[in-house]
């Protein structure tokens, strides 16, 4: 029996949220924004990886090297912790569909989407706050320190909230319905590690209280359904003013955003993807094009109108 599961592309922090807020991403037009993972028992006894897809290239050539492995390694030490021992080894397929480096959780959508088969083709051994605790886990060995919010949202789908609670790490807010969100990634990488390494160690009393003050407006204003108070209030004091100079033509993107009528407009996780919220599909369209035109530096890059991902994390195929 082969499974095929597919994790969704996500936006870290929404900006307003830095490391605490995230949210899954589902184009408008059915493309699938994310990587998937197809397993089955391995033939010869061992684990084996096999690397396809759009973004491949970039990956480490060695499948050992490839943090799906980790994945493996870490279920299965976590299935020898509850006794199973004796399970045989498999064999899977990485498609890569999200460019390394991008701001739109591509090591977390490699993560998550392993768990997910591993847990399924195993016999569901896990419940969904422990693979969520094992996701988080190996995100932060890649950035260096552990947030949910790329793992959570592409697991779960929605728009999460890291409350990283014992067995509580995430939970939904409200979504509202008239956002469409223009995501676009200019085909340049920046890695997380360093997006992290150049953020001040301390912050003013200025910045922490309107940081406060904007993530509490943004979650007050959905559990309301007022999408134009939540999108206002998605301020970035804590990365953006630090990031937004590792991505050529922010500044002129986000003027020519706000002109078009954009609601709000920010750096996707660590960047270089950027998201844009309108509240109709007409404009989005309009954007994306701008996008196209101006914001994309090379043939690696690519733009999409999505909407919030609500399904989250699932099996696309299941074949005898
Ligand atoms: N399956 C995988 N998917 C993505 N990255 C992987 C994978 N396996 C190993 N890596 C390594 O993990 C690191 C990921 O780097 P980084 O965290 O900066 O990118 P990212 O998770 O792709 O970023 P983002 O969340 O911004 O999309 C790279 O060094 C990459 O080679
Ligand atoms: N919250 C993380 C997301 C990384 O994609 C960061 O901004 O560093």
């Amino acid at each position: 029996m082969a499974l095929t599961v597919y994790a969704p592309a996500s936006i870290g922090n929404l900006s307003v949220g830095f490391d605490i807020l995230g949210a899954a991403l589902s184009p408008v037009d059915g493309a699938l924004l994310g990587d998937s993972v197809t397993i089955e028992q391995s033939e010869h006894g061992d684990f084996a990886l096999n690397c396809v897809g759009r973004f491949v290239d970039k990956l480490p050539t060695d499948p050992k090297q490839n943090i799906i492995y980790d994945c493996y390694l870490a279920f299965r030490r976590e299935m020898a912790e509850i006794g199973r021992t004796d399970e045989v080894a498999v064999s899977m397929t990485l498609e890569k569909h999200l460019p390394i480096g991008s701001g739109l959780g591509s090591s977390a959508s490699s993560i998550v989407a392993a768990f997910y088969a591993l847990n399924e083709h195993y016999g569901r051994p896990f419940d969904e706050a422990k693979l969520l605790a094992m996701m988080g886990e190996l995100e932060g060995q890649i950035s260096g320190s552990i947030h949910y919010d790329n793992v959570a949202p592409c697991y779960l789908g929605g728009i999460q909230l890291m409350l990283e609670k014992e067995g509580r790490i995430s939970e939904s807010l409200p979504v509202i319905d008239d956002w469409h969100i223009v995501s676009t990634y200019p085909g340049i990488s920046i890695s997380t590690a360093e997006a992290r390494a150049i953020l001040p160690n301390h912050y003013s009393r200025a910045d922490i209280i309107d940081h406060g003050r904007h993530l509490g407006t943004f979650i007050h204003a959905l559990y309301r359904g007022d999408g134009e108070l939540a999108a206002e209030s998605i301020r970035d004091v804590v990365a953006e003013p630090y990031r937004k100079q590792l991505i050529p033509g922010f500044d002129e993107m986000r003027e020519q955003m706000m002109a078009q009528g954009a609601l709000a407009v920010g750096i996707s996780g660590s960047g270089p993807s950027v998201f844009v919220i309108t509240d109709s599909q007409q404009k989005a369209e309009a954007m994306h094009r701008w996008m196209q035109q101006h914001f994309i530096r090379n043939d690696r890059g690519f733009s999409h109108v999505c909407r919030i991902d609500s399904l989250g994390t699932r099996v696309l195929e299941e074949t005898a």
